[in-house]
């Protein structure tokens, strides 16, 4: 039985499930042990003394945080999932090839012990036998809108290509939401797996807190892996289609390496990552020259960036100093960041936000693009792209569309 089946079939929220990009391991969480959202804007030092004291309470080396950060936590933020919001969970299952490991996490902070095994017996007992998910059926689409539309897209990118304005913020990664009206039920964990099935080589996670809400992603991209002092990131970012045949295939990712809009989109986030890790580390090293990543419909430039990290960093620090990277903001961060705030019309949200856990010896947080938000009766899709020198409205448009044509093959006919 597939892990994330299990998770769908069980009855308590929230629901929450994480597959690593090259780590074996896959988890699903059900319940909640200890709840922290932060519905109010909340930095990371805030974040990080949260942390702290959590982690004073308890010597266990397994205990995991799972949880996500917005986009854009001086913004309004969604319901539920708020600026940040972490779970301790009552339940995890926890994959690793063919090993199986249920943790079960007890809070005896401010309960009784007695009281506190009582509930966590409690989810025991409620966890319900697992049944297959049904295989995912085409929508019916009533209606679709994209926010901005084409007209306004077209301004935006003209404004930040605008020889003025690019001087000073050389790049901004503006985005869109894509609402599908739908009148059927769509089941978030179903859409999850199938996702999963296209694009192996990517992250999968999904966040459920309550039955009407689910946030979904199988993104390529990692924030940051760390194990001790080790980190693992990456600079994500210039894209192209797949060929139809694998010379076409070969032609096109052999034209993105060698693209100057591609290759300077690319460039800009691993300056920017290595310039921010910088400080924290005792070495950084970069890849000199991108490689190609390849997914279903598209493909993307990749550079590899590690580093080890200097005594004493945490967790905290690391988002702060990456946490959005220019593949998903901008630079200077700020002023990207303001431009996207008072321009693009809509919340993100947890899209291009930070999601993944927190642990004491080894943290992963992946970037959530490719992603979704399912609530009864619509699918809000999230696409972006970095607006560089030499970007044009319709050619970004487009790829806003290739990086939609995976979800979109599974939701519709095409
Ligand atoms: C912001 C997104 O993609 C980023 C990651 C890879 C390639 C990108 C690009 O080529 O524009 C974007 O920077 C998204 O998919 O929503
Ligand atoms: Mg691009």
């Amino acid at each position: 039985m597939p892990t994330i089946a299990w998770l769908a079939s069980q009855p308590c929220y929230p629901r929450i499930y994480w597959r690593g990009r090259d780590t074996q391991e896959e988890v699903a969480a059900i319940g909640s042990c200890k709840d922290f959202i932060f519905e109010d804007a909340v930095d990371d030092n805030q974040l990080s003394l949260a942390y702290q004291q959590q982690r004073a309470l308890s010597t266990n080396q397994d205990i995991r945080y799972y949880g996500g950060v917005a986009f854009d936590r001086d913004t309004d933020c969604w319901p539920e999932y708020g600026k940040a919001h972490f779970v301790l969970p009552r339940l995890e299952l926890r994959r690793s090839g063919h090993d199986y490991k249920l943790v079960i996490n007890l809070n005896i902070e401010n309960e009784e012990i007695e009281q506190e095994r009582q509930n966590a017996l409690q989810a025991l007992q409620q966890l319900a036998s697992p049944s297959p998910l049904s295989p995912p059926n085409k929508i019916h689409l009533l209606s679709r809108s994209d926010r901005p539309d084409h007209r306004r897209w077209t301004e935006l990118v003209n404004q930040v290509t605008h020889e003025k304005f690019i001087k000073q913020t050389p790049k901004v990664v503006l985005s869109r939401l894509t609402q599908l009206e739908i009148n059927e039920k769509v089941d978030p964990w179903m859409l999850l797996a199938s996702w999963q099935g296209r694009n192996q080589n990517s992250f999968q996670f999904g966040f459920q807190f309550s039955p009407d809400s689910a946030f979904i992603s199988c993104t390529p991209e990692r924030l940051y892996r760390r194990r001790q002092r080790e980190l693992f990131t990456e600079a994500l970012a210039g894209t192209t289609t797949r060929g139809l045949n694998e010379e076409e295939d070969a032609m096109l990712a052999q034209q993105l390496l060698d693209d100057s809009k591609n290759s300077h989109e690319n460039q800009l986030v691993r300056k920017h990552i290595v310039d921010a890790l910088t400080p924290l580390s005792n070495y950084v090293g970069a890849d000199e020259s991108p490689k190609v990543f390849k997914l279903s419909h598209i493909q993307h430039l990749h550079r590899a960036i590690r580093a080890e990290l200097k005594g004493g960093v945490n967790d905290f620090q690391i988002l702060q100093a990456l946490h959005p990277t220019p593949a998903v903001g901008g630079l200077p961060k700020e002023s990207a960041i303001n431009f996207i705030r008072q321009r693009e019309g809509y919340t993100r949200g947890w899209y291009a936000g930070a999601c993944g856990y927190f642990n004491k010896h080894e943290s992963e947080f992946a970037v959530a693009i490719r992603s979704a938000l399912i609530e009864p009766g619509r699918i809000n899709l999230f696409a972006g792209a970095g607006i560089v020198s030499g970007s044009e409205a319709d050619a970004e448009w487009h790829e806003l569309e290739n990086k939609l044509a995976t979800i979109l093959s599974i939701l519709t006919e095409v």
